[in-house]
């Protein structure tokens, strides 16, 4: 949590010091009061009604100071929810595929809102609260050494006592609090799943598999949080049970001083009021001290993202001819010994026009993720005109290579953003690409035209394959792959899609598909079998 403080110093200090500043009203309206009780045992009226206005007048300011903590501490929990993500988002833009992928995206939906809302609680309140207690309990110390020094020395020991037991279940807390958010992961990823699945379920007459698939996980949670509420519960008993006893302890030393005359009848008052501070306070102090430690774990858990070296790829891709080359590459998934691809060796010359056919899980995929720089752990070579992918960056290697995926993706927003990704292209390069993959009429349908957001769930798949290409095709690539693209299109609105591949210039098409048409094979320089 340091960094995140010393990010947002001026705030963090500004919110410390109003917490600091409203425990010395609390502390003044204790002090007030008891004295109050001294003047009033020893018949002082007026000065009995001074202390009653010091009284009045701290409560009014500690209100006041109270409505100030909540917004500005509300203030900083946003601004430190807003650091937490963008760390994560940071890590996210400096990954590679494999590693964005080494998690599923409910689980960063789930670091980004439930374990932001613990971080909230446990890191960002509970390390104010331990500001409030310290302030309360060094205000009601010196209070306490003001009606008579020897209290403070009991309050001292019993403190040493009071911070050194709880420390005892910090580390049963801590784990208690690591598996609740692995166990809140669980649940969104569930969730999303079934949810994801609904039209399935729907058709499949299974709809009755949300509730036990949500309850099922729902339960997973339930039991963690009760194991968390139960190491926390007795962290917290055995805290509480020593502040009480000491709050007896130190009643018992005033009344002692009392009767023989070492301190006035007031102190009874100030004594009760300041050691139950102190002691509350502190109990207060050492389980949010064990809740604040918790939140360590779940921090770190963040930096399982893998970030790549910000390293200058060793080689300069300008002057290059864009022949694409694999030799003798091998390739099996991560944990499974089956061999995807074996010893291939494949040429694709700049500025040719191949088509891949094969076998369903023949690897075809499998291939264009390694082309495409996706996947980076094979055996073999791919390079760019005899530049080895090993030299270069994912930056470099996506510059040449547009690829369009077998399963579109469109983004919740306009037409024109689904196709630029925010980048500026000029209007009449954005109607070329539009009549290219045969998009007029999808815009002619949206009132605004490009800049209309779309409903993603009202879109055809092919008019997602249509946006998908297009998208592609305006980076302007010298090589694209394209895997079975127009899949869900008609055979002629295919063979209109293939042929722009197929014809366009000084572009490298490689096309896995299917379904090869007779007007496509014939543009084709090659077949390839996988
Ligand atoms: N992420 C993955 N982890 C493990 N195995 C995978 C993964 N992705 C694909 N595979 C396996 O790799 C093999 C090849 O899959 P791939 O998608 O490359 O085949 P394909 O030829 O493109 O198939 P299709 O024509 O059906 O699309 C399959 O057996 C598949 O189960």
């Amino acid at each position: 949590m340091k960094i995140y403080f010393k990010q947002k110093k001026a705030l963090f200090i500004f919110v410390s010091l109003l917490i600091i500043v409203n425990s010395l009203f609390s502390t003044l309206a204790g002090l007030a009061s008891a004295n109050a009780l001294s003047e009033i045992a020893k018949k002082n009226g007026h000065q009995f009604f001074i202390w009653i206005g010091v009284m009045a007048g701290s409560y009014v300011l500690y209100a006041v100071f109270r409505y100030l903590i909540t917004i500005f501490k509300t203030k900083l929990k946003q601004e430190i929810d807003r650091l937490i993500r963008k760390n994560i988002s940071h890590r996210m833009e400096k990954t590679d595929y494999e590693g964005f992928h080494e998690q599923k995206v409910a689980t960063y939906t789930s670091w980004m809102t439930n374990d932001i809302n613990t971080i909230n609680n446990y890191g960002v309140d509970d390390f104010m609260m331990i500001i409030q207690q310290v302030s309360e309990i060094v205000f009601g110390a010196i209070t306490l050494a003001y009606f008579q020094i020897s209290l403070v020395f009991t309050v001292a020991i019993l403190t040493v006592i009071m911070t050194i037991v709880p420390n005892l279940f910090s580390k049963w807390l801590s784990n208690r609090s690591l598996e609740l958010t692995h166990a809140n992961e669980r649940l969104v990823n569930k969730i999303n799943d079934i949810l994801e699945g609904f039209n399935v379920l729907f058709l499949g007459n299974a709809l009755r598999l949300i509730t036990k698939k949500i309850d099922q996980a729902s339960l997973d949670v339930q039991d963690h949080t009760v194991d968390y509420a139960k190491a926390a519960g007795l962290t917290q008993a055995v805290t509480n049970g020593i502040a009480f006893l000491s709050q007896v302890i130190i009643l018992a030393q005033t009344g002692f001083l009392i009767l023989h005359n070492l301190t006035p009848v007031g102190t009874v008052s100030g004594a009760q009021y300041f050691a139950g501070t102190i002691f509350a306070e502190l109990s207060g102090i050492s389980f949010n001290w064990q809740e604040f430690k918790t939140v360590k774990p779940i921090l770190n858990k963040f930096n399982k993202i893998k970030v790549q070296s910000n390293n200058e790829p060793a080689k300069n891709l300008s002057n290059c001819q864009n022949n694409l080359k694999a030799t003798d590459l091998s390739f099996e998934y991560p944990g499974s010994n089956k061999k995807i691809l074996q010893n291939l060796n494949i040429n694709f010359e700049a500025g040719k026009k191949y088509i891949i056919v094969g076998d369903s899980a023949a690897g075809k995929t499998t291939l264009f993720n390694l082309l495409s720089a996706l996947l980076r752990k094979y055996q073999g070579k791919i390079s760019l005109e005899d530049i080895d992918y090993k030299s270069l960056s994912d930056k470099q290697i996506h510059e040449k290579i547009g690829y369009v995926q077998q399963i579109p993706y469109i983004f919740d927003a306009s037409l024109r953003w689904n196709l630029t990704l925010g980048e500026n292209y000029s209007d009449e390069k954005l109607s070329q690409v539009i009549k290219q993959a045969g998009l007029d009429s999808l815009i002619k349908d949206l009132s605004n035209g490009l800049d209309e957001k779309l409903d993603v769930n009202k879109l055809s798949g092919g008019q997602k394959q249509r946006i998908s290409f297009a998208r592609e095709l305006l980076r302007d690539r010298p090589i694209y792959l394209l895997d079975e693209f127009t899949s869900s299109l008609d055979k002629k609105s295919s063979v209109e899609l293939e042929k722009v591949m197929m014809n366009k210039q000084n572009t490298t098409s490689i096309m896995i598909t299917h379904h090869l048409h007779d007007d496509i094979a014939n543009l084709a320089d090659e077949i390839v079998h996988i």
